[in-house]
Parts: C-alpha cells; sequence; structure tokens
C-alpha cells in the first residue's frame, strides 16, 4: 500500500508541469523532447520553408506595388536575406533533426525573419495594414510552428511588438485610434498565441505521461506474468519431483507410465515394469546415519537413471524402493536392463560410507498383459518377483512368475 502511494507520488510529479507547459523533471522534459524530435523537426523545417517561400512570393508582390524604383531594390534585399537564412536553417535540420531543438537555427530565422517585417515599415510607410496583417501572421508562426521555446517566443514576439510600435511611431502616420486598435489587436493576437501554444503543449505533455504510465504498467505486468510462469513452472516440478532423489515422485510416474500404458495398447508394443529395492538398507541406515543414508539412496537413483533410455520412466515408489517403467521393452529387453542396472549399482562407489562398502539391489519385473488397463496388476506382479529375489538371497533380477518364463533371467 505505501509503494503504491509512493509510486503514484512518484509519477504525479515527473509528470508535473511547469509554466512554460513543460515537465517540472529535466529527464522527463529530456525525454519527451527526444521523443518528439523528428516530429519537431519535419514541422520546423515545414515552417522554415514557407517563410521562405513566402518572403519571395512578397518580393512580386512589392515589384506590382512599388514597381523597380527606390524602395524595390532594398526591399528585395530584405526578402533575398530572409529566404537566404530560411532555406539553409530548412535544410540544415533536415539533415541534422537535432537542430529542431537547438537555439541557434530558430533564433537567427527570428531575428533575420522579424527584422525583415520591421525594415520594410519605413521602405513602404503607406502599407500599415499590410504591416499589420504581416505582423498578426508573423505572431501566430511563432507562437505555433516553434516547439518548447515558450520564454523566447515571448522575447520574439515583444521584439515585434515594440519594434511595430517604434517603426510605425517614427515612419508612420498613423491616428492616434488605428493604432490603438492595431496595438490591442497585436495584444490580442499574442494573448491567444501564448493560451493556444501552452494549452497544446499541455495536451501533447500530458498524452506523453500517460502513454509512460501506460507503457510502465505493460512492463510490471509482463514481469507478474513472468513472475508467475516462473513460479508455476517451480511448482509443477516441486508437485512431479522427489525431492530427496530428483527424479520422479510416485504421482507423476504414475501419470508418465499411464500414459505410456495407452500407447502400448494403441501400438501392441510391449511395456515393462521393474520393481527396484536396495538390499538391506536398513542396515546402511543404521551403521552411517539416516543423511548418509539420503545422499546414498540419491546416488543410487542417478545410478538407475543412467543405464536407461530417454524415454525410460522411472519413479521413487517409496522409501528404498523405486519402480521403472520401460516403453519398447519385452521381457528379454526388460531383463537385459535390469541386469545392466543391478550391476552398476553393485560396482558403484560410495564415498560417504567408505570405498570398500558395496551396496546391491534386487529387481523385480513384469510385463503389461494385452488385456491389462491398469498398471497395478503389472506392478504387484513385479513386486512379488522383487520379494521372491529378496527370498532368494537378493542382489539378483527375477521375472514374475506370471509371465512367459525366460531362461537365465534369475542370478
Ligand atoms: N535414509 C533414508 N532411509 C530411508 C528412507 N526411506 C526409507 N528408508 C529406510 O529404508 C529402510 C528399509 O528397510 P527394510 O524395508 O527393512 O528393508 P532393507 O533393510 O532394505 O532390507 P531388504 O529390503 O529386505 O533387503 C528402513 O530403515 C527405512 O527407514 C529415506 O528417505 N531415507
Amino acid at each position: 500500500m505505501a509503494a503504491g502511494t509512493t509510486d503514484t507520488a512518484d509519477t504525479k510529479t515527473a509528470s508535473a508541469l511547469d509554466w512554460r507547459a513543460e515537465f517540472r523533471d529535466p529527464a522527463r522534459e529530456a525525454l519527451f523532447r527526444r521523443t518528439m524530435q523528428s516530429h519537431d523537426a519535419c514541422q520546423m523545417r515545414v515552417a522554415f520553408s514557407v517563410v521562405a517561400a513566402l518572403f519571395l512570393a512578397f518580393s512580386l508582390n512589392d515589384y506590382s506595388l512599388v514597381g523597380s524604383d527606390a524602395p524595390f531594390p532594398a526591399l528585395l534585399v530584405m526578402h533575398l536575406t530572409v529566404a537566404a537564412v530560411c532555406l539553409p536553417a530548412a535544410w540544415s535540420v533536415w539533415n541534422r533533426p537535432a537542430l529542431a531543438h537547438r537555439l541557434l537555427p530558430v533564433n537567427l530565422v527570428c531575428l533575420v525573419g522579424i527584422s525583415g517585417l520591421l525594415l520594410a515599415i519605413p521602405l513602404k510607410p503607406d502599407s500599415t495594414g499590410i504591416h499589420l496583417a504581416s505582423m498578426v501572421v508573423a505572431s501566430m508562426v511563432l507562437y505555433l510552428f516553434v516547439p518548447n521555446r515558450l520564454p523566447w517566443l515571448l522575447g520574439w514576439n515583444a521584439y515585434l511588438f515594440v519594434g511595430f510600435v517604434v517603426a510605425t511611431w517614427l515612419w508612420v502616420t498613423v491616428p492616434p485610434g488605428m493604432m490603438a486598435t492595431s496595438l490591442l489587436l497585436l495584444g490580442f493576437v499574442n494573448l491567444l498565441g501564448w493560451l493556444t501554444v501552452t494549452r497544446l503543449s499541455r495536451l501533447q505533455r500530458m498524452q506523453f505521461a500517460s502513454l509512460l504510465e501506460e507503457r510502465e504498467a505493460n512492463r510490471q505486468l509482463h514481469a507478474e506474468i513472468a513472475e508467475r510462469t516462473q513460479l508455476e513452472e517451480q511448482l509443477r516440478q516441486m508437485a512431479s519431483t522427489d525431492e530427496l532423489t530428483g527424479i520422479a515422485n510416485r504421482r507423476y510416474f504414475f501419470e508418465l507410465a499411464e500414459r505410456e500404458l495407452r500407447r502400448a495398447r494403441r501400438d501392441d508394443s510391449p511395456l515393462a515394469i521393474c520393481m527396484v529395492d536396495i538390499d538391506l538398507f536398513k542396515n546402511l541406515n543404521d551403521r552411517h546415519g539416516h543423511a548418509v543414508g539420503d545422499r546414498v539412496l540419491t546416488a543410487v537413483a542417478a545410478c538407475c537413471q543412467s543405464v536407461l533410455r530417454e524415454t525410460d520412466i522411472i519413479g521413487r515408489y517409496g522409501g528404498e524402493e523405486f519402480v521403472i517403467a520401460l516403453p519398447q521393452a519385452n521381457l528379454q529387453t526388460a531383463t537385459a536392463i535390469a541386469e545392466r542396472l543391478r550391476e552398476k549399482v553393485a560396482r558403484l562407489s560410495l564415498p560417504m560410507v567408505g570405498d570398500e562398502e558395496r551396496l546391491s539391489v534386487t529387481v523385480g519385473i513384469s510385463l503389461i498383459e494385452k488385456d491389462e488397463v491398469r498398471l497395478d496388476d503389472a506392478l504387484q506382479r513385479a513386486d512379488k518377483a522383487l520379494y521372491d529375489g529378496k527370498a532368494r538371497g537378493r542382489n539378483c533380477v527375477v521375472v514374475s512368475r506370471q509371465d512367459p518364463p525366460l531362461s537365465a533371467v534369475t542370478f
């Protein structure tokens, strides 16, 4: 609960905006700008190109208004200068989108463009209406096309506003009422531009913040799913594995072996069952203790597993008894495998009980019969054969007497 509250507080702090409608958190603002960089660069390229085109188009307009006489060459130089600054700036931003967020290109264009517009006032003192319209358009262009620069925008608009007032006062004769109306109009445009740009910026950042929150929630969800999947896998593993020996537990052995039984019935193939019991294990436990007995059990389980194929199934039946299902194995094959297992256990070196001490196992074998749909009977037959083997003196492999006789199956 406390962590959740802290997370929410952190998210709110990171998403808080300042008076410019930018993130208070510098890292988040930098991330936002990086994310928006190509979009901003594209917008700025278009803006620079349109400004250049407009200034060039206005040279033609000026020619039609004043002809080629006195102010035209100066106006032409001014228009060409602005276009000559805007076009390389557009080209540079095209090549290096990072420049869209640098101060130099945009400030250079603002300085030259606005100065050009102001210079046009003394050159064409009779076109007050056109100048006022140009100021309004320039002001809106500044607010709408220059991203993340509110203080600079306010500065450039102030330059535009004050420059217009000074130039008009110095070179144009405007009735006071007209002047007041112009100033009111420019002031209103500035207010409108400021509100618009702040609102747009706020909306963009709020959207960005909720996108980040959504991504974070998704990331957490993915991590949770991965953790749960891992946990489920661990639980499944724990539910199916014998904790001590690492082989299948009794329940899982039955699940796997019954699947093999169904396959054997379907394919009409043999399936052999072996019960393996460590001989005189109680003596070993009594001599060396239960903990050593546990280690021996683990070593014997590993030894049994090492003689089996991947398709064979081994499980801990209980205590010091193991059970093995051998798919595709008839009695002869099963006996050979069991004998190999018995010999390997007999040779097993057990450093935990001393190198000279040897262990043996007795194995009882049975074969699933054609009409059997459950493992129980075959297990009982194998168990019975195992006890026959114990009675015969242990360390031997015995085939269930109910199964077809096999020569040389006892040792
Ligand atoms: N260390 C250890 N011992 C176990 C475990 N499960 C069963 N045992 C012991 O295994 C021994 C089995 O003894 P018995 O059933 O008398 O059989 P045995 O001594 O092996 O004699 P035979 O089977 O007749 O050869 C008992 O002493 C059990 O306590 C286990 O998980 N760890």
